[in-house]
């Protein structure tokens, strides 16, 4: 069996669920169920606090956990992502009141406030910046307000957060976060079973992202509009019975779909459909 840890809570787990749902997982129906066993697939699946998730694998005592980058950086766990699973989107940045410092560098002798305290003492230690760092739990931007620190570091999505608490962004990202698949580190992925799982998650990934394009055009024009729909790998052409024309089915990234028909039809193609995928193995 293997064993994978899924967040139980927070943007990360409902996502992940449902991401696991789709790749034909069993998923729980009931959010205080902690471990699932799904025997057709020879899954278990334990839910986790998110920030517990890296603990867990990097000790190798689960195969596989869904979580944050940042929440892996800052566990210092002995754990590696391995493939990227596009949701949770966010950079990690500081912020403080206006005119308090324009730069990490200005940051020597104030407090940041901070739930990433592994990830942001490692940034600050990076820059050569003597700064303290306290750990607090969450609604980290009140910090400032109540005294407790000069700045904060946190998670920032739409930045309405940070906007609604008067404060304003330094410097760059201290990093780009997005929900990930870690193992411990060094273990590889060449287990049949962890192969299996990885091409399960890269299916939904390209189901999600790719939607199938069929279309006619007159044969004097299919390298033009092979260009336009040159699919993953190579579109099928297939011949009409109508001589002079063919039939094509390609693959296209489901936001350039809307355009790519434009074009063809432009081209002079005709009956250009396109059809949602459902699964797929690459
Ligand atoms: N607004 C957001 N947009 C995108 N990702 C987010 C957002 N808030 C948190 N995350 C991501 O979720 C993960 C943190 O999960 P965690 O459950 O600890 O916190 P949370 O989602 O803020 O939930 P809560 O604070 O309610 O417990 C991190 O990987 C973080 O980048
Ligand atoms: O840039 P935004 O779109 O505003 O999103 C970012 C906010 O979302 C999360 O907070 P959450 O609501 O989870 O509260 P928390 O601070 O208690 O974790 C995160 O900690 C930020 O505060
Ligand atoms: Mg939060």
């Amino acid at each position: 069996m293997l064993r994978i840890a899924v967040p139980n809570k927070g943007s990360l787990s409902e996502p992940a669920s449902e991401m696991l749902h789709e790749a034909g997982y069993r998923q729980r129906k009931d959010r205080r169920e902690l471990v699932l066993v799904d025997s057709d697939n020879s899954v278990e699946f334990f839910f986790l606090r998110p920030r517990d998730i890296a603990v867990y694998v990097g000790s190798g005592k689960l195969d596989i956990g869904i979580t944050g980058r940042d929440l892996l950086l800052d566990s210092g766990a002995n754990a590696e992502e391995i493939l990227q699973l596009g949701f949770a989107g966010s950079t990690f940045r500081y912020a403080t009141r206006p005119g308090t410092a324009k730069d990490v560098s200005e940051f020597g002798g104030m407090t940041v406030a901070t739930s990433f305290p592994g990830l942001v003492s490692s940034h600050l230690a990076d820059k050569g910046v003597d700064a303290s760092v306290v750990r607090l739990d969450g609604a980290v931007e009140t910090a400032i307000q109540l005294g407790v620190a000069e700045i904060i570091a946190d998670v920032v999505e739409t930045g309405t957060t940070l906007r609604n608490a008067g404060l304003e962004i330094i410097s760059e990202p201290i990093l780009h976060s997005e929900a990930v698949v870690i193992r411990r580190a060094g273990a590889g992925t060449d287990d049949p079973k962890v192969q299996q799982f990885l091409r399960r998650m890269q299916g939904v990934l390209v189901a999600r992202r790719y939607v199938m394009m069929d279309y006619d055009i007159r044969a004097e024009r299919l390298e033009s509009a092979v260009a336009l729909t040159p699919g993953l790998e190579s579109p099928t052409v297939s011949p009409l019975h109508d001589q002079g024309w063919v039939a094509v089915r390609s693959m296209v990234r489901t936001k350039e779909a809307q355009r790519i028909m434009d074009d063809l039809y432009e081209l002079g193609a005709r009956a250009i459909l396109t059809t949602g995928i459902h699964a797929c193995r690459l």
